[in-house]
């Protein structure tokens, strides 16, 4: 049985600014998305059979040119992603084969410099029988619960928190039955399975793994990487 994972990377990124979408921001002079496939590639060698990334219409052919020396023997398909994550995630499932699959990732190309030992803890507790897995960090904030005017409602136990990390791995029957349950506004895929009452697990993410959100984001990443290429 083999590997499919699917990279959403349509996303605008609007929070970070520029004129380029997020996925095709450069730092260490390659793309994020590239950084993401290189990770990917890295964690699960022989055993990734396919990759669907979802990117911004019309950016369909560049990708595939842009990607396909990075790919090796995997399958590499790319299609137009859509107006939201779980969209363009969905469009991307689609097209993953049904036969020959035993996990599927989803993996953000915001999020490209995941260790691969993080891809290999999800995977591995996929192949160990969990539905639904994601890599999850502590929570460093206090976290406030807050109403309509801003005013704090509730403080929850920061005991009880983490926040949550990509790839995020999945059964594949559970992830297509997920999707296909219509439900609106999921930040992530787990989000889904937790919908139908399928229990998520939790494995040990990585801080590595942040999500290149903002502008300072893409100055820790340059950092990250200049440290990696020096080890
Ligand atoms: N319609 C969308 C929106 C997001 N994404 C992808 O989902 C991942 C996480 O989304 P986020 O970091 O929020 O990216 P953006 O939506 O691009 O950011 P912003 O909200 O700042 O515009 C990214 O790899 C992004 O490309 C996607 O494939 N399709
Ligand atoms: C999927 C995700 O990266 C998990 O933390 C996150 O939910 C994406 O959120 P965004 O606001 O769309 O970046």
């Amino acid at each position: 049985m083999s590997i499919a994972a699917i990279i959403p990377a349509a996303g605008l990124g609007l929070r970070l600014g520029g004129e380029t979408p997020k996925a095709f921001r450069e730092v260490g002079g390659d793309a994020l998305l590239v950084h993401a496939v290189r990770g990917l590639k890295a964690a699960s060698a022989a055993d990734l059979l396919c990759l669907v990334v979802a990117v911004p219409p019309g950016t369909e052919d560049t990708v595939t040119k842009e990607l396909t020396p990075y790919v090796g023997e995997t399958r590499l398909l790319v299609v137009a992603g859509g107006a939201e994550r779980s969209d363009s995630v969905r469009l991307a499932l689609e097209l993953v084969p049904v036969e020959g699959i035993d996990c599927i990732l989803v993996h953000d190309a915001a999020r490209a410099f995941v260790p691969v030992d993080a891809i290999e803890r999800v995977v591995a507790a996929v192949r160990a029988g969990a539905s639904a897995v994601v890599p999850a960090v502590p929570v460093t904030d206090t976290i406030k619960q807050v109403g309509p005017a801003g005013e704090v409602v509730a403080t929850p136990d920061r005991s009880t928190l983490v926040a949550v990390q990509t790839p995020q791995g999945f059964a594949p029957e559970v992830l297509r039955r997920a999707h296909a349950a219509g439900v609106v506004g999921a930040t992530d895929d787990a989000m889904l399975c937790e919908a139908l009452g399928v229990t998520v697990l939790t494995v040990e993410g990585s801080p590595d793994a942040f999500k290149v959100t903002r502008p300072q984001d893409l100055l820790l990443a340059e950092a990250l990487l200049a440290e990696r290429r020096a080890e």
